[in-house]
Parts: C-alpha cells; sequence; structure tokens
C-alpha cells in the first residue's frame, strides 16, 4: 500500500466505543443487546457472561460515559492469545464467529495500518529530500503502561534512542501531563516540550510570530537560561482548573484506588485502581463537578478522566504551532507523530488533513485510527528511532 493511497483512506474515528456494526458484527452473534463489545484503547474485545451494573446513573450513561469507560478497559477473563481476545462467554458457536469476525478484522486493520517497521523503506522514500520532523506522545509510547502514574519511567535504553533521533531530526514531546512532569520524566534538553495536550508549549523563539497570530504566546527563558517561546492559549483557566484539581481530590478520597493528577492545563482521573464496580461512581463524581464548569470538558484516555477548557486547541493544534515555530515550511517537510492515546488522534488527524507526513499508532490490538502505520509497543518505537538515526547515517555517508 502506497502512501497516496493511504492518503485516500476512509478513516472512521470515534471517542467513544466502535460499535457492532461498525466491526461488521450481526447482532444476531452478539450475547446481549447492552455494553460493551469493542476493538478500543482497552487493547481487547471481550464478551461478558453477565448483564453490566444496571445503576441509576442514567446520567452519566446516557453521555456514553461509562461506555467509554469500559472500553478503555474490558474485564479480563480468558485471553486468546493469537489475537488478544478475551471471552467470558461459553456458547462455542458465538464464540467462533467472534473469532471469525476479530480474525478479518485483524487482517484489515493490518492492510490499514501496516507496520512501520515492515514498511520502513516506503517511509523513507516518502522522506526523500524532505526534513522528518518527530513528534513523540509520552505514556504508552515512550514509557511502558504501568498502573502508577507517578512510576511510568522511560528506560535508559528509550532515552539514548530519543536523544540520538533529536540529533538528526527536529524533535518534540507532546503530552497530556504537566510539562514539567514529562521534562523531569524525560530529562533531555535537546528536544522542545509541549504538556498539557499541546496546551502549554515550549518552543524555539522564532521573530515571525506576531502577537496577532498568538497572543498567548510569550519570551520566556528555559531551565538552562536559554531564550524560548512559551504558548500557553488556555492560561486563564488556571485558577479554574486548580479549583476542579481540589474538588476532585476531595470529592474522591472515599473511592479506593482513584487517583487525581494536576496536569496544570487539564487534570486527570485515574481509575485504573478502582474496582470496575465502582466506575460508576467516579464518572458520577466528575459529572457533578462539571455540572458547575460550563467552560470545561471531558475527554477519556487509559482508564483516566480528563477535564479540560473548551478551547479550540489540541495536540492537532499543537504539531502546527511548533512547525510554525520550528520555520518547518512547506512540501519539503515531513512530519512524523507517534502515538499510542485517544488524543494522539487530533494529531494524526492533522497530518492527514495537510496530506503531509504521517501518524503511527502504537498498538497491539486493532484500532480505528487517522494513522497511517503502526507500531505494536513501546519497544517497537524504539526500534523505529533507531531505524531512523541508521538511515540517516546512511544517506549522510552516499552525500
Ligand atoms: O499524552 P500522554 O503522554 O500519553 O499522557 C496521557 C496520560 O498519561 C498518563 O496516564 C496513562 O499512563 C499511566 C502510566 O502508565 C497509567 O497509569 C494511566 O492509566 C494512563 O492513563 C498520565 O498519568 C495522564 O495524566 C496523562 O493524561
Amino acid at each position: 500500500m502506497d502512501l497516496k493511497s493511504n492518503h485516500a483512506a476512509p478513516v472512521l474515528t470515534d471517542p467513544v466505543p466502535i460499535n457492532k456494526s461498525r466491526l461488521g458484527i450481526h447482532s444476531s452473534l452478539m450475547p446481549y443487546s447492552g455494553p460493551v463489545a469493542a476493538f478500543s484503547s482497552g487493547l481487547c474485545v471481550t464478551i461478558p457472561r453477565k448483564k453490566p451494573i444496571t445503576s441509576v446513573l442514567d446520567d452519566i450513561r446516557s453521555a456514553g460515559w461509562l461506555d467509554a469507560m469500559k472500553s478503555s478497559s474490558p474485564p479480563r477473563k480468558k485471553l486468546s492469545k493469537d489475537l488478544n481476545i478475551e471471552v467470558t462467554s461459553d456458547d462455542d458457536h458465538i464464540y467462533s464467529s467472534w473469532m471469525a469476525s476479530v480474525a478479518s478484522h485483524v487482517l484489515l486493520s493490518l492492510l490499514k495500518y501496516p507496520s512501520a517497521l515492515t514498511s520502513f523503506e516506503q517511509i523513507m522514500n516518502s522522506a526523500k529530500g524532505k526534513r522528518i520532523a518527530l513528534f513523540l506522545d509520552y505514556d504508552g509510547t515512550l514509557s511502558p503502561i504501568v498502573d502508577d502514574p507517578e512510576r511510568a519511567f522511560m528506560s535508559n535504553a528509550m532515552r539514548a534512542a530519543v536523544q540520538n533521533v533529536a540529533k538528526y531530526f527536529p524533535t518534540a514531546i507532546i503530552s497530556g501531563r504537566s510539562r514539567d512532569k514529562v521534562y523531569e520524566f524525560v530529562g533531555l534538553t535537546e528536544l522542545y516540550y509541549a504538556g498539557s495536550h499541546g496546551m502549554d508549549i515550549m518552543g524555539p523563539v522564532r521573530p515571525i510570530m506576531t502577537d496577532e497570530d498568538h497572543p498567548n504566546c510569550i519570551r520566556s527563558t528555559d531551565k538552562q537560561g536559554k531564550e524560548v517561546n512559551l504558548f500557553q492559549p488556555a492560561s486563564e483557566f488556571l485558577p479554574m482548573i486548580d479549583e476542579v484539581f481540589r474538588s476532585l481530590i476531595e470529592n474522591t478520597k472515599e473511592i479506593n484506588g482513584a487517583k487525581v493528577e494536576n496536569n496544570k492545563f487539564c487534570v486527570s482521573l485515574h481509575y485504573r485502581n478502582v474496582d470496575e464496580k465502582s466506575w460508576p461512581v467516579v464518572a458520577q463524581c466528575v459529572h457533578n463537578i462539571l455540572k458547575g464548569y460550563p467552560r470545561l470538558r471531558l475527554t477519556h484516555g487509559r482508564k483516566v478522566l480528563e477535564v479540560r477548557p473548551v478551547i479550540d486547541w489540541n495536540k492537532g493544534k499543537a504539531v502546527e504551532f511548533l512547525l510554525e515555530s520550528l520555520g518547518l515550511y512547506g512540501d519539503n517537510v515531513l512530519p512524523i507523530y507517534v502515538g499510542d492515546d485517544r488524543t494522539d488522534e487530533d494529531a494524526f488527524k492533522v497530518l492527514r488533513e495537510r496530506n503531509q507526513g504521517f501518524g503511527i499508532l502504537v498498538s497491539s490490538v486493532p484500532k480505528e485510527s487517522n494513522a497511517f502505520y503502526s507500531l505494536r509497543d513501546t519497544s517497537e518505537v524504539m526500534q523505529f528511532l533507531k531505524q531512523l538515526v541508521k538511515s540517516n547515517n546512511k544517506l549522510a555517508a552516499y552525500k
């Protein structure tokens, strides 16, 4: 599949679980009509034996929150190793029908988002004569997903790979975390950092950028005392986010395993370690708080609910902003964005719409995405970064 045909491929995206009809699964094959059986960021497909909790929390259910939370983490029972499919039904017929549907979906997905490693040459061909700019997500891309968000350390090998690649290609990390936190984890000065899903960007000083274009862009200095541009489009929301952070801490203190993380311009409420029975309580708690803040909204991540300002800004806009501030204009630039999460889809989408560069989805199971290629996990991300350096050195040797 060449890049051009990839560009033309119709792609569905959806922040909430993919429904049965979209998977092409006939409803008669479904064991029950309730939520949720989906490929998703939860990385597997589940056929629950029992109906999920039938609670009275109609408001959060009708908003799709519970479905989205479940799809971000289906229950684990029996796992079909090859395809990463979870099955809790005893019905063999239903099971084999699922296998068939899933197998074809896996194949389709492999065709749709080929491995960036096996397609490496193709990627390099499209980079000929162009300047590669690299954008990397942090959690799930550079560091594996772990239970404790405070311990999402990146390996030294990965750090070295990122450091190396940044020597040859302008590189930025765009994370949902606060910029300070992600810098603390990565610790490399050779890169640019954007925190809070792109709402806090520290980039190079570019005299071209005018105040009218970016009124929230100010001159500042980084930790090394170097002059930088600081762009914080949601700065007016700081007190509001802080208030919500404190309310969430207070209101979730009785929920075992819940963890609130202050990401400066957004707040994360983690439910990875919360018993699934209490997920409706988690959702209800955020829902109640958000009622008082019409200028804030909720997005879903990997076992995390994220509260963020309603502004027209996301990781995709951050990529565009960084390209501009790095002076990387025109057709001779090939931006590559590597990410694993729903919020990374905004960046994949921007690249697809610009018809420039491509997204690489990090996932070991099929997902609908706006990316062009895929990598299975963080170790494949590292291999990909090393390949980029190798190929750059080869090209340099021929010059
Ligand atoms: O944009 P990212 O860099 O991918 O950040 C997204 C969120 O990542 C972190 O949470 C996720 O990773 C944790 C550590 O592996 C895991 O425990 C959690 O369940 C995941 O959702 C981070 O803690 C969040 O604040 C970020 O928004």
